[in-house]
């Protein structure tokens, strides 16, 4: 049975054309015009690009007291009706601290929920002997990529000299280092001093996590991963700091990638100045909203190359578990939601205002992170092959934000009155359509799988074999020219 996606303009990260496409099974079989097929999905007057692919999220995630309430089912549903067809979330140890067990333990959740496909990312959360051998099951079980996060002290955080191990035995495995980047314990300095100061409100939040924080963070990743001679992701990019830091980094030569989130892009910082204390606590997340100039410059790296990837980070808590924070800003459970919103936000402030061609919007929402995580082309790329994740985005339909007719399970949306001027009309996913502008129907849960990414990008093997070329050497020296002790 040939599915073909007729009469739509092909949008690739490197050019757009007129063409069908014909999907035989899971897969892409043909790109090309007029093509026959036992069954159409309508594209006229639409763009056909690969489905979108958000590295980072956090579903039924365990955190700060509380769970995220995001569920597999819920989110994979939300993110094809906002035409993404590939989720990467967060796997993080439970008490055992065993990452072969945090893994199963995702697996047993996701897998009877997921309609869409997914892949984890596995957090290393402090430094021993188990850690340094099960990174290694890790990536043997298909998740080549960890992150670490340098705030949140006394929970998550990891110091400098367990970032250079874990970083070390990355490299030796061919998996991706990832980083939070904030000094957790200036933020923690801060926060203190915020309360002591009686404020304990959101803007507390944001206060104690200046953009400074986060550039002396992502300076010092840097540092640890050219010193180790490994590449690095820094997620969720939020100021010129950082991405200054990120800029300087790849004018040098390093294989240091930038993920700044929706969210950042567009929401701002005045959000915490909101006399509605809900309203200031749905949008706490670290690192924080920004102001307007910090925007500019996450929109510009991303037209100029130095920013890659848009996530959303998506860690959505409920108005009533943000409210465990009422009396200190410490305690609201940190996150906001997005990946139901991702691309349509994108497209109109990205696409329709000229700061982002259509095929910028196609590499930063989909085709980068799949090179950068080592699935493409299988996923992120349109050519015969490759996965049938595929999104009729269509250009004429607007919306109105919000949360009263989103899929997430939210009672609120950050998003909330925002127009946009684009949406998937048809989301495609292994060649099923998942999503049909609408028709509303949920698609089947579980029918979504985990797709495992091998180690050794090419970006990995080549920056190992540059560091092997340029490492330190040993002087040999004729015994009889080293000087006698004294
Ligand atoms: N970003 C955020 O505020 N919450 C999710 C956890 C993390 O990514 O740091
Ligand atoms: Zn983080
Ligand atoms: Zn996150």
């Amino acid at each position: 049975m040939t599915k073909v996606i007729k009469g739509g303009t092909v949008v690739t990260a490197d050019r757009s054309y007129k063409a069908d496409v014909a999907i035989e099974g899971e897969t892409i079989r043909e790109i090309g015009p007029d093509l026959k097929g036992d069954e159409y999905v309508d594209a006229t007057g639409a763009y056909v690009i690969p489905g979108g692919i958000d590295p980072h999220t956090h579903l039924e995630m365990p955190f700060m007291g509380t769970t995220a309430a995001e569920t597999f089912e819920s989110g994979t549903w939300a993110a094809a009706a906002g035409g993404t067809t590939m989720l990467v979330d967060f796997c993080l140890p439970g008490a055992d601290g065993s990452i072969r067990n945090a893994i199963n333990e995702w697996h047993r959740k996701s897998a009877p929920q997921i309609c869409s496909d997914i892949g984890y990312h596995m957090a290393v959360t402090g430094w021993n002997e188990t850690i340094f051998n099960e990174m290694k099951d890790a990536v043997d079980m298909g998740v080549n990529s960890f992150k670490h996060f340098m705030a949140y002290k006394g929970a998550l955080m990891v110091e400098d000299d367990e970032l250079f191990a874990s970083f070390k035995r990355c490299r030796e495995l061919g998996a991706l280092p990832m980083v939070h980047a904030e000094n957790g314990d200036v933020v923690d300095l801060l926060q203190k001093q915020m309360l002591e100061q009686g404020i304990t409100g959101p803007e507390g939040h944001a206060y104690s996590r200046p953009p400074e924080v986060e550039g002396e963070a992502a300076n010092r990743a840097i540092m640890i991963a050219d010193a180790v001679g490994t590449p690095l992701y820094i997620v969720h990019v939020s100021c010129e700091q950082a991405h200054e830091a990120i800029r300087r980094a790849r004018q040098k030569g390093m294989r240091v990638y930038g993920e700044p989130l929706a969210q950042f892009l567009i929401l701002d910082d005045s959000e915490y100045l909101s006399k509605d204390w809900d309203h200031a606590a749905q949008r706490v997340m670290s690192p924080p909203f920004r102001s307007k100039e910090h925007q500019d410059g996450l929109w510009n790296g991303l037209a100029a190359g130095s920013l890659q990837v848009v996530a959303t980070d998506h860690a959505a808590f409920t108005t009533e578990q943000k409210r465990m924070g009422r009396d200190n800003f410490c305690m609201i459970p940190n996150g906001t939601g997005g990946l139901e919103e991702r691309l349509a936000v994108l497209w109109t402030y990205g696409v329709e205002t000229g700061r982002l061609t259509p095929e910028e919007f196609v590499a930063v929402t989909s085709t980068n992170i799949a090179k950068i995580l080592n699935i493409y082309p299988r996923k992120g790329a349109l050519v015969p092959g490759a996965d049938a994740d595929i999104t009729v985005w269509d250009p004429k339909i607007s919306r109105t934000l919000s949360a009263s007719n989103q899929k997430s399970v939210l009672d609120y949306s950050v998003w909330e009155g925002m127009q946009v001027s684009a949406q998937a009309r048809y989301t495609l996913s292994r060649g099923d359509v998942i999503w049909a502008w609408g028709q509303n129907s949920q698609p089947q849960p579980g029918r979504g799988k985990f797709i495992p990414r091998p180690a050794f990008s090419s970006a990995a093997r080549a920056l190992s074999q540059w560091k092997e070329l340029n490492s330190p050497r040993k002087v040999e020296r004729d015994p009889l020219n080293i000087p006698a002790g004294i």
